[in-house]
């Protein structure tokens, strides 16, 4: 567990596997988790791969920082923390708004990037109206207003009838983030649109999706895998929008094989 000031703002990160010898993966988490939804997948990249992940600001035990956010803040936010750690090149795996965050990164430092994958995520995730509609919902009522609703997207049915006390540990996570922190993100979220950026990715990308997800369904993620040149697309069986929770072998052996091709 560290801390570190980064642009004002104390951030929580962690190395959960390190060496010096082994290349860096960088992990960044979906809106209202922490790095803990990491956890799962760690076993199987640990031998080949120091793992760093953080909680971006406002989730977690990073700070609130100034609101509200850009989806650029939280990427400076990750820029200077790889600085801060000596990392001057990286692959970069981004969940839901982390992969528009790594997306963010690489139009600002593309020489941090080796290689991207981009997890249950789009160019652009939502609409005006949806995110509009969720931060009124959460600015009148609160975290637990939605809860029940976003559990439905994270998880599918047979996770729901099938690992209830897992469900009830990641909704408590949801309801646990800081309503401000939150609201700030879906701002960053809904004023963020990368279309015209992801024909310019020049790095091995792989785009990945539950096929279940119902935030960002299959379709909408191969979108923009056909935007990325030479990018690969694969669906997660038996997973919503969390794979790293829902399906961590699944997902860690498409990382793996991805990342470990020359
Ligand atoms: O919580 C959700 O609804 C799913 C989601 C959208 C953006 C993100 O990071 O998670």
């Amino acid at each position: 567990m560290a801390f570190a000031a980064i642009n004002g703002t104390v951030l929580h990160y962690e190395y959960l596997t390190e060496s010096k010898s082994n290349p860096v993966l960088v992990l960044v988490n979906s809106l209202g988790t922490d790095f803990r939804i990491w956890l799962p997948l760690i076993d199987e990249l640990a031998e080949d791969w120091s793992i760093l992940v953080y909680d971006k600001r406002g989730h977690g035990l990073s700070d609130l920082g100034t609101v509200p956010y850009s989806i650029e803040d939280h990427a400076r936010d990750l820029i200077g923390l790889l600085k801060h750690v000596g990392v001057k090149k990286a692959a970069f795996c981004g969940l839901s708004v982390g992969g528009l965050i790594v997306q963010s990164l690489y139009k600002l430092k593309p020489e941090l990037v080796e290689k991207l994958i981009l997890c249950d995520t789009a160019a652009k995730v939502g609409t005006q109206e949806s995110w509009n509609t969720r931060i009124a919902t959460v600015q009148e009522k609160g975290l637990e207003a939605i809860a029940d609703g976003v559990m439905k997207v994270w998880f599918t049915p047979d996770f729901h009838a099938k690992r209830k006390a897992d469900l009830s540990g990641y909704r408590t996570m949801l309801v646990r983030q800081s309503v401000e922190g939150y609201v700030a993100t879906c701002i960053a979220l809904r004023e963020a649109d990368y279309t015209e950026d992801a024909p310019k990715i020049e790095v091995p990308t792989l785009v990945v999706v539950g096929d279940q997800d119902g935030s960002t369904p299959p379709d909408l993620v191969k979108a923009t895998a056909d935007l990325i040149p030479d990018a690969e697309f694969e669906i997660i069986k038996g997973s919503g929008h969390i794979p790293c929770v829902e399906q961590p072998g699944q997902l860690a052996e498409l990382l793996a094989d991805f990342i470990n091709e020359e």
